[in-house]
């Protein structure tokens, strides 16, 4: 069976020690000619902010690019401070290191992983036998995401900061997402094609590919070429890929839990996901008799791919996985093993999780005199809005579930009752019923609130049974401004990805007063986008202040949780997360109805150890 869970030692956190002990110039690629490239890289004479950056490695054009780009960006995040090193800086082999990098969601952990690939050398020099000759080739780095929206904003990122720099420009950008298929949007444009991926990674081009799983496997298998024996053409895998950047990858992997039933397990190994295969395909299956890194996996590649994989919950269970189970990272090849490598100097290994992110952050802006009010202040609040089912609201109750439910153990019949009652209500929730519409009492009472609270923009999440285009138009029928987060599609949902420093100020500022004044007029209509968790992770709009989550069942475990909270209380800024459920009395005999939502609730909030604060529910 392709599945066993071995969790590893965590790291501790904290502290990242990488000693740089090689020089950029490695055998492993050239940087681009250009005069401000080939500067030294850590005696920038500038005297921006900006500078630091470039002192962690990235060249003179990605940092020219950010400060024109992105102005409000001006020191770099904790995270990054770690990060961008380990991606660029080579072991004390030469190679790259792999990097696999836990931070906090809104560390801006993505961001600079996509400052660091386009520091990365865009050529590669090797010396070819056959024709005894040293040939340089473009590289092509490959990000993989787990929906096409993420792919989308990595793209829209990497596309403004490449069109800010002549000595960037040269890059090409290549999407690799499946299409919508209710959407009139002509599929190759979004899926591109074999051909395209093949040119750009053999012309002089330097490319990167931002491509979702289910895509890019689709893709690879469309292509007439040599097959890998899992069953991925070898030459678009093989053609200078330089850099795998996996980010998200739990959502991706989708791994049964610890605790898992056989038939779970040998349902998930029957469903290998699609990202298992590519990366299996890149850098081979795991063999049972030992190592077998500088093979270069089942493609041949030479140099191997640098392998980043991310995540702001890459727990012990996903780190297990990826050690125990695959051959994607780095090992020591068995004439290498010995004292003199390090398996950390291999892979760099980075946990930026829980640490006090805003004062972090905070106290990195403060070296800057222009800071961004953005980056000082700032918590994020949570709450729970209990409806009952003629529409009335109140906040959660915490104390009720101690006060009158003593923890006992359920018995075997009772859990198996629990089990059957629950199953069946997803099952509810599944079929094309009226029970996959969420009950309008909940839309109207978040109809309300959104009313009352949110000054520009909010972001709704809800279960992935749900119709998402229904349920905007529900709000649309309250006069919400609604919208279903579409970002390949629609020009205006591109522009919630980038807002200037000063509209983050404002909308950062009216959070800790959310409630619109005449100070602080809204020029916009308020709008409300909608989405379901699996095509939110991941996504950052600078101006949103409110995430709402409708019911719990958006929200299976305490990650699921953290990940849509994270969309809000960025960088140190504020935000507000308010969750509706029904009503009802949360006892046994209700399980399955709706009172047993809020019992959910506050078991989330206990384990994640969040205090929620009360809102203000009209006529209350
Ligand atoms: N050094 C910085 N200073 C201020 N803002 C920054 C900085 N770096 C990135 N940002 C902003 O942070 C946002 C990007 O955060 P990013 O998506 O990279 O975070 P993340 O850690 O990947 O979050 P998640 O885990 O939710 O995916 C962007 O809006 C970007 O403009």
């Amino acid at each position: 069976m392709h599945f066993l869970v071995l969790p590893l030692q965590p790291r501790s956190s904290g502290s990242l020690r990488l000693s740089f002990l090689a020089t950029s110039s490695s055998r492993y690629g050239v940087r681009p000619k250009h005069p401000s490239t080939s500067a030294p890289r850590y005696s920038s004479t500038s005297t921006s902010g900006f500078s630091e950056f470039q002192h962690l490695g990235l060249t003179s054009a990605v940092v020219e690019s950010l400060e024109a780009a992105f102005p409000h960006i001006k020191t770099p995040s904790v995270c990054q401070k770690g990060l961008i090193p380990a991606v660029l800086e080579p072991s004390s082999q030469g190679a790259p290191r792999d990097v696999l990098l836990r931070g906090d969601t809104g560390s801006g952990k993505s961001f600079g992983l996509a400052l660091a690939l386009l520091s990365k050398p865009q050529q590669l020099k090797s010396y070819s036998p056959k024709t005894r000759k040293t040939e340089t080739k473009s590289q092509t780095q490959l990000i993989i995401v787990p929906h096409r929206e993420l792919a989308y904003q990595y793209q829209h990122w990497l596309k403004i900061l490449t069109s800010s720099s002549p000595e960037l420009k040269d890059y090409g950008i290549q999407l690799c997402i499946r299409g919508d298929p209710n959407h009139p949007l002509p599929r190759h444009l979004l899926l591109g094609t074999p051909e395209a991926l093949l040119r750009s990674s053999k012309t002089v081009r330097p490319s990167i590919v931002v491509a979702t799983p289910p895509a890019l496997v689709e893709l690879l298998q469309s292509s007439k070429a040599e097959r890998t024996r899992d069953g991925l053409p070898l030459n678009h895998l093989a053609l200078n890929i330089s850099t795998v950047l996996v980010d998200e990858v739990d959502a991706m992997l989708a791994l049964p839990p610890k605790d898992a039933s056989r038939k779970d397990l040998a349902a998930w190994d029957r469903h290998i996901p699609p990202v298992i295969q590519i990366l299996d395909g890149i850098y081979g299956k795991r063999r049972n008799d030992g190592y077998d890194d500088e093979r270069g996996g089942a493609v041949g590649l030479r140099p191997r791919p640098q392998l980043i994989i991310a995540s702001a919950t890459l727990n012990a269970h996903v780190r297990g996985y990826v050690f125990t189970q695959t051959n994607w990272l780095k090992r020591p090849s068995e004439e290498r093993q010995g004292r003199s490598v390090r398996e950390n100097d291999l892979v760099a290994r980075l946990e930026y999780a829980g640490a006090p992110l805003a004062s972090a952050e905070a106290g990195a802006a403060s070296n800057s005199s222009e800071a961004p009010k953005a980056l000082e202040d700032g918590a994020v609040r949570h709450s729970c809005v209990v409806v009952g089912e003629t529409g009335e609201s109140r906040n959660i109750d915490m104390i009720t579930e101690v006060e009158k439910e003593p923890f006992q153990p359920l018995s075997k019949t009772e859990k198996k009752r629990v089990k059957e009652e629950r199953e069946r209500r997803n099952e509810q929730l599944r079929s094309k019923s009226a029970a996959t519409k969420p009950p309008s009492n909940l839309i109207q009472a978040l109809a309300v609130q959104f009313a009352l609270d949110v000054p520009s923009l909010a972001l709704l999440v809800v279960p992935s049974t749900s119709s998402v285009r229904q349920i905007v138009e529900e709000f649309r029928e309250l006069g919400v401004e609604a919208e279903a987060v579409e970002l390949a599609e629609t020009a205006k949902g591109r522009t919630d990805l980038v807002a200037s420093a000063s509209q983050t100020s404002s909308a950062t500022s009216t959070t800790t007063s959310p409630t619109p004044t005449e100070e602080t007029p809204s020029a916009e209509t308020p709008r409300l986008l909608i989405s379901n968790l699996s095509n939110t992770r991941g996504l950052d709009f600078p101006s949103l202040t409110h995430v709402f989550v409708l019911g719990t069942d958006v929200v299976k475990t305490p990650s699921d949780y953290t990940h849509i909270a994270g969309r809000v209380g960025r960088f140190g800024k504020g935000g507000h997360v308010v969750t509706f459920v029904e009503d009802g009395p949360a006892t046994e005999e209700a399980v399955g109805g709706p009172g047993v939502d809020e019992g959910r609730m506050r078991r989330l909030y206990r384990k994640l150890d969040i205090d929620p604060t009360l809102v203000e529910i009209e006529g209350m």
